[in-house]
């Protein structure tokens, strides 16, 4: 089989590439014999020719080519390309008469793909090149194709997709364990709509928005959904931590953060999406307005025409709580899901966190409209707000994610414990022992959540093409003794503490447990610092 390649560059040269595909070894898997191909054997013979074809139609400056003549000069760049294009090819032939060297291979005594099609790979590993995954297979076969520059370890250990957290607000991780127990309107204003107007700057989303990624890294969540202040602060975090996220810029009709009420905020959410869309590999800009209850009608239209335009996911509270219920149906005489699907909002990809108000009509119309939902079993649980009706959304065909909340409300960003509360909640709710089996409650923190966040086709499975967002998790302790079903022990015997390695785009961002990617010492001085304040105002308070 032959592959041919051409380009027609500008002077009218025009490259044709012709590879035998027969003779690069691993042409059994398509997937890495493009890519092979493409980028070590056609794209620099391109980029050779690109620059041939522009020495020869702008001549040499002078002084460029010594004394020599024009001529000469086009001459010597012609030899000169021939003898480049013959070291190209020898070069790009080495790897593929011996072993194909991509950047890393994650072994594993169990591969968890979650991908349908084949699920469980004993003894196995994922090749990854730059931030894709090439390759996933028997150990047998991958290291009989591969030899990698660099490898993590997999013995006694699980390879999985990372974790996704649909539904977050990562700075709140400076709130944690500030007030508890309440239901949540209580909670939300009487205390954290005042706690964030005297303290949410942008130092305080650095501090807090680091230490939730910290935490996540440790605890193997590789993609988040986020909707708080200062978004580009949270994006820059983001950036420099190497993990992937929604980030949502947030508006709202009341003061909050930075804003005076709906104008500001919605202008500025608008400048967030157009600044950052296209201008980071993992990082989605999203409109992220707060609540039925906090947006008025024609806002939430604004909000859908302005994603509309700039092709721009959305994601929202919505059906979170009684309180909520009510209102809508007191100033809108319908529930949480209908009055969203009058306003547009299931004509664009949207992500709903929460979703416990639902009745049999709102879940036809969310499996309809291809709205993701987010579960967040704890934070349900926790501010009293009902019990999502999670098997009956799933057996709809909504792709149902699950997301911690924010740490004030949590009081962690632990997936594991998310993963859980989900799979154990619903057997309580319904009396029904095998209702959310465990598989089901995997897939919702993976392939399931992947697509509840539309990025079903980026992240969420372990398979060719996909992004290299991949975690490690040892099963090998004392107490995971004895294992017999891995899927079991994922579910309801490891928590975060059990994830040794969290890789993001091919980055490995935690090996044996160490962060690679943050400096833990610089982030536990910024939050003692932002934290010190809180204390104070909330001793205060405690003495009035
Ligand atoms: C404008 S989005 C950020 C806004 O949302 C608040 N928030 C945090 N958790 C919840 C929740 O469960 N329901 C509603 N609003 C929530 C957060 O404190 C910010 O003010
Ligand atoms: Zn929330």
């Amino acid at each position: 089989m032959y592959l041919v390649m051409g380009s027609l560059l500008p002077g009218m040269t025009i490259v044709v590439v012709v590879v035998s595909v027969s003779t690069v070894q691993g042409s059994a898997d398509p997937n890495w014999c493009y890519w092979h191909i493409v980028c070590k054997i056609y794209l620099p013979i391109r980029e050779l020719a690109a620059r041939f074809s522009k020495s020869t139609r702008n001549p040499a400056p002078a002084g460029w080519l010594g004394r020599v003549s024009q001529d000469r000069g086009n001459e010597i760049v012609r030899i000169r390309f021939v003898r480049q294009i013959a070291a190209c090819l020898l070069v790009s032939s080495i790897p593929v008469l011996a072993a194909p060297a991509p950047d890393l291979i994650v072994y594993g005594d169990y591969v968890l793909t979650m991908d349908p099609s084949r699920p469980e790979i004993l003894d196995g590993a994922v090749v990854v090149d730059d931030d894709r995954i090439v390759a996933v297979g028997t150990r047998e076969d991958i290291d009989a194709r591969f030899v990698a520059s660099r490898t993590l370890p997999g013995a006694g250990r699980v390879v999985m997709p990372g974790l996704i957290n649909g539904h977050t607000h990562t700075a709140m991780t400076l709130f944690r364990g500030m007030v508890d127990d309440l239901d949540l309107m209580t909670w939300l204003n009487q205390y954290v709509f005042p706690m964030e107007g005297r303290f949410v700057t942008p130092d305080f989303i650095r501090a807090g928005t680091g230490l939730a990624c910290w935490e996540m890294i440790r605890g193997g969540t590789t993609t988040f959904v986020d909707m708080y202040f200062y978004p580009d602060e949270i994006a820059s975090v983001v950036a420099d931590c190497g993990l992937r996220a929604v980030v949502g810029a947030p508006h709202i009709d009341y003061p909050s953060p930075g804003f005076k009420g709906w104008d500001d905020s919605f202008a500025a959410a608008e400048d967030f999406v157009r600044r950052w869309q296209g201008k980071h590999p993992r990082i989605t800009p999203a409109f992220a307005p707060h609540a039925p209850y906090t947006v008025v009608p024609e806002h939430l239209r604004a909000t859908v025409e302005k994603a509309a335009e700039l092709q721009a996911p959305i994601t929202m509270h919505l059906a979170e709580a009684p309180a909520e219920t009510e209102f809508v149906s007191e100033h809108y005489q319908t529930t949480p899901v209908q009055h969203a699907a009058r306003l547009g909002m299931f004509e664009q990809p949207l992500i709903a966190a929460h979703m416990v108000q639902l009745n049999a009509e709102d879940i036809a119309l969310t499996a309809q409209g291809g709205v993701g939902a987010i579960h967040n079993p704890t934070s349900n649980m926790k501010l009293g707000a009902g019990i999502s009706p999670v098997p009956e959304m799933l057996a709809a065909g909504v792709n149902v994610g699950l997301g911690t909340d924010g740490a004030a409300s949590n009081n962690d960003l632990d997936l594991w414990e998310e993963i859980r509360m989900a799979a154990l909640l619903h057997k309580v709710a319904s009396g029904d022992p095998t209702a959310l089996p465990a598989g089901q409650a995997l897939a919702m923190a993976t392939r399931l959540g992947a697509a509840a966040i539309h990025m079903g086709d980026k992240v969420g499975q372990l398979k060719p093409g996909l992004q290299a967002d991949l975690i490690q998790v040892a099963v090998d302790k004392t107490r995971h003794q004895p294992l017999y079903d891995v899927t079991s022990h994922l579910v309801y015997v490891l928590d975060s503490t059990d994830v040794v390695s969290t890789v993001v785009a091919g980055t490995v961002l935690m090996e044996e447990r160490r962060v690679l990617s943050m400096d833990e010492a610089a982030l536990r001085k910024a939050v003692a610092e932002r934290s010190a304040e809180i204390r104070a105002a909330l001793a205060q308070q405690a003495k009035q």
